[in-house]
């Protein structure tokens, strides 16, 4: 919602394009067919279709809307989410316009009672999280996207239908000129948590809700106090309740206040009420100076998913198969991996480089991603918004404690994201035992400074051994269909942070995941894996195990 006489998408700070549907020459020359079609340009949709040019897959991207989605909704990136960004060529904005944070206070009664810090080693190139509105997140996918040929975007295109063919997925879609039907090998549904693609599949997400509402609201003011979260618990400007306060470019400041059990939405959601309760959390900051109110909606906390992410030729994708809780804010960057997950396998399974067998590891290990939010996300809320009296007595009496013992605060931590490890996944490896340390089979590649860069500068676009002995490197590059081989010096960095002595290698995926890793590795043994990783059978004449190393 925004302010009495200002228009739907009429924003303080940000200019929100119109996009015309297809016509005239573009529109004769819409496809009839395409291998992947992917609903809903938002980010998570732009993602995969960036992730799937990377791969070399065209994609057709459609979209309802004429424009991006309105009002900020989410604010917080995380370090994982900027490495998606990087490993699409699209993060150079993100970095000029995102505010990186590393820190977060929580307030009891107006009494500090922790400040958090998250881990920020000088090994890593980006920061643990940055605040960005998620128009300016759409405007920069999308200028990525309108600059990549293999992606045709169709707006103000709602799809109507979805029909399962053997071979292929129909699609109806209806735009302002017309309604027609077109086939695609495969499709995402990235169209959001109210997804028409999931409601016409006739699924339903399963899960909780959890008792709390939230306004949600986006101010702008001068108030200098830096980029640090802030966490208000019972302030006096909402006895009761939980107010957060986050920093955003343009002098923009999301706050997030909790309504009373007795409080009536509509009667909250009226401007001259959300006028006044923000002015109230701006007094008990000490906040005294001029602010406009830019938008405002409301919001409670559910953990939801799909049983399923992959229906047939169909897979669902972020807020389609899940919706989680704001806090520790999850849901835009666990969105985001679920559609570089998908893009790259889809990719690699389109252009010949991993069997089939590939697709079926999206929805295990992205539900994996997703069950393992809400664990930490089902603390948060309950701590954030506890659910009954007895709740609320046992998480006020902890933040009572927090006020001399310093120990307590540590409940008030939101655990921010962190990505999640695919340990079970069947498209990684058993881990080798004998590591002691270093990054898990499954987990997310730590980076490291390497010759004046950083580890994730050499990683390929496809799979990459990093490996820290000449041989073993000549071996592997020698094999047919060989991945990007990094060789580094066994004291490096890299080395230290891996846990990885002179023998050892790691083979990481295109996500940058690791898929195998070996203390005393070969030539054939990267080779089988992967074959393995990759659902693809070795060559004939590998069967003997012959390799140069
Ligand atoms: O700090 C948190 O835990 C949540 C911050 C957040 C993220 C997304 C939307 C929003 O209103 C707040």
């Amino acid at each position: 919602m925004r302010p009495q006489g200002r228009a739907p998408t009429e924003s303080l700070y940000f200019t929100y394009p119109h996009f015309d549907a297809p016509e005239g020459a573009a529109r004769e020359r819409l496809a009839a067919d395409t291998r992947v079609a992917i609903v809903g340009a938002g980010p998570v949709g732009m993602v995969a279709a960036l992730t799937l040019a990377r791969e070399g897959v065209a994609s057709v991207l459609l979209d309802n809307k004429a424009t991006f989605n309105d009002g900020s909704r989410a604010i917080c990136v995380s370090r994982s989410s900027f490495a998606i960004l990087e490993s699409l060529g699209a993060v150079a904005p993100f970095l000029d316009k995102a505010l990186g944070w590393t820190m977060g206070r929580s307030f009891f009664r107006g009494t500090q009672i922790l400040e958090f810090e998250m881990s920020d080693p000088a090994s890593e190139k980006y920061r643990p999280m940055y605040n960005l509105q998620q128009q300016y997140i759409e405007q920069y996918l999308w200028d990525a996207v309108a600059r990549e040929p293999l992606i045709e975007t169709r707006w103000q295109s709602e799809v109507t239908g979805i029909t399962d063919h053997p071979d292929a997925v129909e699609l109806t879609v209806t735009d302002p000129q017309a309604t027609y039907a077109f086939r695609a090998d495969w499709v995402l549904a990235c169209d959001g948590a109210r997804s028409p693609i999931r409601r016409m599949k006739g699924l339903r997400l399963k899960g909780e809700n959890y008792e709390g509402r939230y306004v949600i609201a986006d101010i702008r003011s001068g108030h200098d106090y830096p980029t640090i979260r802030r966490a208000l618990f019972d302030p006096a400007c909402r006895p009761g309740g939980t107010v957060l306060v986050h920093k955003q470019p343009d002098d923009i400041w999301r706050i997030d206040y909790q309504l009373a059990d007795d409080e009536d939405e509509a009667e909250a959601l009226q401007e001259a009420n959300v006028r006044a309760s923000v002015a109230a959390v701006l007094a008990d900051l000490g906040e005294t100076g001029p602010w406009d109110l830019e938008w405002w909606s409301v919001y409670s906390a559910n953990t939801l998913l799909l049983d399923e992410y992959r229906h047939g030729r169909t897979f669902f994708v972020g807020d389609s198969a899940h919706i989680v809780p704001i806090f520790g804010v999850r849901g835009l960057n666990n969105g985001l991996a679920d559609g570089q997950n998908i893009g790259w396998k889809l990719g690699h399974v389109l252009t010949g480089r991993a069997g089939e067998d590939l697709l079926d590891s999206y929805s295990p290990e992205r539900r994996g991603a997703t069950l393992d939010v809400f664990a930490n996300a089902s603390k948060s809320a309950r701590f954030m918004t506890p659910p009954t009296r007895g709740w609320t007595l046992m998480r006020d009496a902890a933040l009572s404690l927090a006020l001399d013992h310093p120990f307590a605060g540590g409940l008030a931590n939101p655990r921010q994201m962190t990505p999640f490890t695919y340990a079970e996944s069947p498209a990684v490896l058993p881990d080798d035992p004998a590591f002691t340390g270093g990054a898990g089979v499954g987990s997310a590649l730590p980076d490291a400074r390497v010759d004046g860069g950083f580890l994730s500068d050499r990683l390929g676009a496809g799979y990459t051994l990093i490996c820290f002995d000449e041989r073993l490197a000549e071996g592997v590059r020698s094999l047919p269909d060989a991945p990007d081989v990094v060789c580094l010096a066994p004291d490096s960095e890299a080395a230290t942070v891996l846990a990885a002595g002179p023998q050892a290698a790691y083979l990481v995926r295109p996500d940058r995941h690791v898929a195998a890793r070996w203390t005393t590795a070969s030539a054939e043994a990267v080779r089988d894996a992967l074959a393995r990783v990759t659902f693809q059978s070795l060559p004939d004449n590998a069967a003997a195990g012959t390799v140069e190393a």
